[in-house]
This record gives structure tokens, sequence and C-alpha cells, in this order.
């Protein structure tokens, strides 16, 4: 990684925006997609105790403790140490960038643990997607602090500085631990608050029998404190910090600057302690490596069983001038089943860009006949809501589980085709997000009565400005929006035409490649060059007067090609609808494509409903069922609406929608009226003929 990133920097021309009109090119990459066939790359995935797995993370490995959702409640919960956690997402560039700061500082801080723990939660994995979002987590990272002993349950309190610099994280964390009562300190924090002359005095009079350093420090200083913590797993010391005070009294002891350190030995000595610099490291590694000073036992975080600590996942050979729907769908059942569902509810512009958003969907991506019906259900729904604010289940459980019935359906597996990545934590959802952006704005551009009817048309920067808002208000990497916002805001006023916002989508995307060039996010085998690269399309580039340049028409022919329904790939995506649609999936399909076995009994019950195979999907459903959805929402609204939702979907786990079961007590209650008339019927005919043909008086 650090080889393909340094050569990448080299060939990169950092002040010119590639996609403008020169640049510098770099040589073509090899073919990534000819990786050797089937290969199996072990992704070592850590796990928490619980033996879950995270991708920018490795427990046992870093010091970071890594959590996951079965065992983030019970570490936070009534925990005797504080907690800072980080929740990011694997796929999210700046959380990838940052892993290295956030491990440096885990380790740095690795004997505080009985204070304060260092942590990171990976909102990427479809099991913690639920707990991230009881957390309220919106965009990544997102660093929470958690105090020890919370006794509720609480989504913590947001990490506040200027930056996050290890320094700035180390200060506020020490803030943080001096904001709990003296009754809610974590047992193993020593007192961080700074003594009085009189009690560095009595300490000098009264020996204890260990060694005890009073670092002498300015009010700003955080060096005693750290110090202080540093030393918290070490027998036979005690550290306490002394704020600055009068200069005789400093000078009596010798101490002629701060931050400076006192020492009384054991044996009730005392004198001041020389350091070659007057630094945290220096004081704490002098105070650590004394005589008798030793360390006790540390709770660190877990190394997994190596039967966790491993999964297989197989390569998909595949074509980089082809589309794949494996990647579209899998992109959609993310964004839809995750991203969006991070919201509990929807209201104001977060509902007006879903619906707009559904709608362009709906209208422009192409695809295998079931997802665009889900889509276009979706968006009917959606655009027939009476309601000002919805809660999200009622959307998870129309996609999950209402339209299962009628074949309508998307997958919930992730398969990445062309956007896998050559590591688990690299490209997937973002490419696919950026091959769905681009599909959509090609589309628009090559079927302009696609928008008619929708308030769209004649806008040529809908599909744009759309996507702008989605980015900017549900895109889970908040850096990657605002980036995004700020490029949209220089220039996307300038789109006249569908083609001018191809062009432009496809512009600021090699602005994007071209920035992140050399990131660590950056996968070696898919480097982020100019795209498309010359061997992709020859006719694109050109040399004018020796400058290598971009033939624009050549561009938008290519982008409509490369991204047109012709060139869709359904290799890989047979077998997306075949198992389990509706419920979270767990990641990545694993070699071998078990069902996920947290994929709940309903669902699989409900597959048995289905003939094997693609089946035909039904027609929409009609005005009637719209409005029963209608109805149904309407008593949803608000957390009882939330509740009744869940009931809702456990109750349409079976397979059966509200509908359905309607029509089902409708038909039975007919079917046994009919009954009950036909009998009186009969009986009033038997008795007439009894009295026909009976005449005993005669
Ligand atoms: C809106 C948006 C903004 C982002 N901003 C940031 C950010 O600020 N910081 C950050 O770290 N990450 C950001 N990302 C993520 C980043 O751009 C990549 O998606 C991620 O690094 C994975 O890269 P990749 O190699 O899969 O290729 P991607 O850049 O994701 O591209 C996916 C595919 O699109 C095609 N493609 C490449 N370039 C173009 C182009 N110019 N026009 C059309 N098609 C193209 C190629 O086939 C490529 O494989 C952003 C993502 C999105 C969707």
């Amino acid at each position: 990684m650090a080889a393909a990133g340094a050569s990448v920097s080299a060939a990169r021309s950092p002040g010119a925006p590639a996609g403008t009109e020169a640049r510098v090119r770099r040589p073509p990459p090899a073919r990534p997609s000819r990786l050797p066939p089937l290969l199996v790359l072990l992704a070592a995935a850590a796990g928490p105790g619980a033996g879950g797995a995270a991708r920018l993370y490795r427990a046992g490995e870093d010091a970071v403790w890594v959590l996951d959702s079965g065992s983030v409640r019970g570490a936070t919960a009534n925990s005797s140490a504080a907690w800072l956690v980080q929740f990011y997402s694997s796929w999210c560039g700046h959380c990838i960038g940052y892993a290295p700061t956030w491990r440096a500082l885990a380790g740095d801080v690795r004997d505080w643990a009985a204070a304060i723990r260092v942590a990171a939660l990976d909102c990427a994995e479809e099991k913690n997607h639920e707990v991230c979002r009881a957390y309220e987590i919106h965009f990544y990272p997102t660093f929470r602090y958690f105090k020890a002993f919370a006794k509720d349950f609480t989504t913590g309190e947001d990490f506040k500085g200027p930056d996050r610099e290890p320094q700035t994280v180390r200060h506020t964390m020490i803030d943080f631990l001096q904001s709990h009562t003296d009754e809610g300190r974590p047992p193993g924090c020593p007192s961080l608050n700074a003594i009085r002359p009189r009690d560095v005095l009595s300490l000098i009079d009264n020996s204890s029998g260990r060694y005890v350093a009073v670092l002498f420090e300015s009010n700003s200083s955080y060096v005693g404190r750290e110090v202080i913590l540093d030393l918290i797993p070490y027998e036979n010391i005690e550290v306490k910090r002394a704020l600055g005070w009068d200069k005789a009294f400093l000078q009596k002891l010798g101490v002629s600057s701060v931050p400076s350190c006192y020492l009384i030995y054991p044996n009730g000595s005392h004198g001041l302690v020389t350091v070659g610099k007057p630094l945290r490291s220096f004081f704490s590694s002098y105070l650590k490596s004394l005589p008798d000073v030793r360390k006790k036992s540390l709770s660190l975080p877990e190394k997994p069983s190596r039967a966790d600590n491993s999964e297989a996942v197989l390569w998909r050979e595949f074509d980089r001038s082809k589309l794949y729907v494996a990647d579209l769908e899998s992109g959609l059942h993310h964004l839809l089943r995750v991203e969006l569902a991070a919201r509990r509810s929807l209201a104001g512009a977060e509902l007006k860009t879903l619906k707009d958003f559904v709608t362009v969907l709906a209208k422009l991506l192409p695809g295998r006949p079931p997802v665009r019906k889900l889509l276009e259900t979706l968006q009917e729904w959606l655009a027939s809501l009476p309601l000002d604010r919805i809660p999200y289940d009622a959307v998870l459980d129309l996609v999950n589980n209402k339209m299962r019935i009628s074949g309508i359906f998307l997958t919930n597996h992730i398969k990445w085709v062309g956007c896998q990545g050559s590591r688990p934590e690299l490209r997937g959802y973002t490419c696919s997000l950026w091959k769905l952006f681009h599909t959509l704005t090609v589309r628009a551009g090559t079927h302009p009565k696609a928008l008619d009817g929708t308030g769209f048309e004649d806008d040529p920067q809908a599909v744009l400005q759309t996507i702008r808002r989605y980015v900017h208000i549900f895109f889970g990497c908040k850096e990657c929006g605002e980036h995004f916002e700020e490029m949209a805001k220089e220039s996307m006023d300038s789109v006249k035409t569908p083609d001018q916002a191809i062009l432009w989508l496809w512009k600021k995307h090699n602005v994007v490649n071209s920035r992140l060039a050399g990131h660590p996010s950056e996968d070696p085998k898919f480097p982020k060059v100019p795209w498309p690269t010359p061997d992709l399309c020859p006719a694109c580039h050109e040399e004018i007067k020796g400058l290598t340049s971009w033939n624009e028409g050549q561009v938008l022919l290519f982008l409509k090609r490369h991204y047109g329904s012709d060139n869709l790939e359904d290799t890989y995506s047979s077998d997306l609808g075949d198992t389990g649609e509706g419920a979270p999936a767990t990641g990545e399909e694993r070699a071998g494509g078990h069902a996920s076995p947290e994929q709940p009994p309903a669902d699989r019950g409900a597959e048995s409903l289905r003939p094997p195979g693609v089946p035909a999907p039904r027609p929409r459903l009609s005005e009637r069922s719209h409005q029963g959805l209608d109805v149904k929402l309407e008593s949803l609204s608000g957390a009882e609406g939330r509740r009744g939702a869940g009931a809702g979907a456990a109750f349409l786990g079976t397979g059966f929608s509200s509908l359905d079961m309607s029509l089902c007590v409708v038909l039975y209650v007919a079917s046994s009226l009919f009954l009950m008339v036909m009998y009186f019927f009969f009986r009033v005919r038997s008795k007439r003929w009894k009295v026909k043909h009976h005449h005993p008086s005669v």
C-alpha cells in the first residue's frame, strides 16, 4: 500500500485538476480485474470478545477495543471505566485515512485502560447497523464518550475538539474523565485534581514507603494528568500534580521551571528529577523505570480465536469495461437498508430528498424487473403519502416484507463485482454509489422523456441536484459530502443540458480521484487515475500542442455507452435474489454462499412461498392497496408508530401482507355468510316440502 501510494504521488500533479483540459497522465495501470482466478483473499477480520469482525481494527493486535452489536452495550453500560468509541464505516475514506492515528492513540493511552478505553465499532458491518441506528450515528466517523457507571442506555456525548490529532483527543479524554462526579469516577482512575502546597509538605514529611512523584506545572498544562494516567498500572508509585505557586516555595524545593517532577523516595529522601526534556514521555518513562516500580497486569482487548479471525472472500472475475447489476443492486440494498435506515424517521427536507431520490431511481435506474418494480411501487407509495413525517421502519417494511409475496424484491446480499476491493475495507459501497449516480445522469440524457410527469421534466439539473441533496443529507461520509457540496456550489448551476450534467459528474468524479490518489483509501489494485483510461477509451484522449487533453465529445459518447443499459452485465446477479430477500444480510457474501445465520426464520419461511428462480413480478399494487398502506401509516407517526411498524413487520414476517390478511378475513366472512344463507334456504325449503307432502288430518 505504501509503495503504491508513493508511486501514485510521484506521478500526480497536485495542482492540476484531473478531468479538465490538461493533466499529467499516469502510466496505464495493470488490468486490475486479472487477479489470479478464484483468488481467495484471507481477509483477517478481528472481533471483540464476542468474536465479531471489524475491518480497520484488529482486536488483540491493535490496542483499540473492537466492539460490535453484541458487545457495545455491555461494554459501555455500567462500566467501571469510561469509553471513547469511534463509530466508523470501513468504506469511508476518511475513516480509513484516520485509522493509523486512532491505532496510535489507542497504543499511546493503553495504560489508561482502567480509567478510559479507546474503542471502535464498524457501522458498515450489517450486523452492526441496528446498533448504529440506536446510537443515532448518521455520519462517519462519529466519536462518542461514555461515562463510567452509566445506568441507563445513552447514546453518549459527542467528542468536542478543534481537531482529531492525538494530543487534542488525549486532552479531551482527560477533560471528560474530570467531568465525572467523585462518586462516578472510574475506581481505577486516580484523582486528577491538583494538590495544595501543604499537601506537598505533608507528603515530604510523612513517607508512605513508596515513591510519590509530584508534577509541578502551569494551569493550562496536561502533562501532570497524563503522567498520572500513564502510571495507573504501576505498583509502588503514586503520582500527584501541583500547579505552580509562589516562586519562593518552588525555589525552596529547587524547582526553577514548570513542568518539573519532584520525587519522594520510599525511604523518605526527596529531590528534583532531572529528565532530558520536560515532556510527558520523559517523565513517564523515568518514573516507570525506577527500582521496584512494577507493572500490574493490564486489561487489554482480547485477541479472538483463530477460527473467528478469518473469512474467505471469493474473487470474482470481471470485465472493467462492463457495468454489473450486482454492484448496482448491492449498493441499492446498502443505501435503502443501511444508510437511510440510520434515520428513525424522516420529515421536511430529509423526506423530500428521499421522495425525489426514489423518484429519480424509479424512473431512471435500469436493471432487473423486480427491482425496478420495487422502486416504482416505493415511489408511488411515497408520493401518495399524506404525512409530513414517516417512520423509516415503514419504508423498510414495504421494501422487506410487503412486496415480497408478489415477487417484488431487492437482494439483501452484498456481492461486489466491478466494485470488489483487494481488501475488504476498500471500494465497495462508495464505488457502487458513484456507478449508480453516473447511471442516473446518463439515463436522463439518453431517455429525455423518462422523467415526464414527475415535476422534473425540462430541468437539466434535476438529477444532479437530487444526487447533491442525497449526498449532503444522507451520505454517511460527512467530509465527502462537504467536498461534493463545495464542488456543486461552485459550478452545478452552469449545467444547462442533460449531456452537460453527465459531463459535470464525470469531471467532478475525476477531481475526487485526483484528490484521493495516494490516500490510504486508494486500492493499490485500482489506482486513482483520470478516468476513462486510454485503454478503456482511446478516442477520449488527445494530445494538443504536446499536452494530453480530453475529447469531451468522445467522453460523452463513452459514458453513454458505459453507463447505458446495454452495457449492464447480469453475471453474478442471477443468484442475488435467490435467498432470503428482505432481512438485512451480514455483509459481503461468504464463499460457499451459506444463508446467514442471522436471517430471521420468518424470512426463510417466506422464501418457501416462492418457487425457485426469478419469479415473474405481479402487476403494481392497486389503488386499494396504497390506501391500505396509507391508513396504516397514519397510525404509525411518532414513537408509537415505530412500535407499530415493528409489530407490523413481525406479523408480516410470515410472508403475508396486511392486504392479504384482510382479504382472507373478508373471504372467510363471505363464505360463512354464504353457508348460512344456504343452510336457511334449504331449511325453509324442506319445511315447505314437509308441509306440502304431509297431511295427517286428511
Ligand atoms: C459523492 C462522493 C464523494 C466522495 N468524496 C470522497 C472524499 O472526499 N474523500 C474520500 O476519501 N472518499 C470520497 N469518496 C469515496 C471515493 O470517491 C471512492 O468511491 C472510494 O475511494 C473507492 O474508490 P474506487 O477505486 O472504488 O473508485 P471510485 O472512485 O469509487 O469509482 C467507481 C468506479 O467508477 C468509474 N469511474 C472512475 N472515475 C470516473 C469518472 N470520472 N467518471 C465516471 N466513472 C468513473 C470506475 O469504473 C470506477 O471503478 C466519495 C464518494 C462519493 C460517492
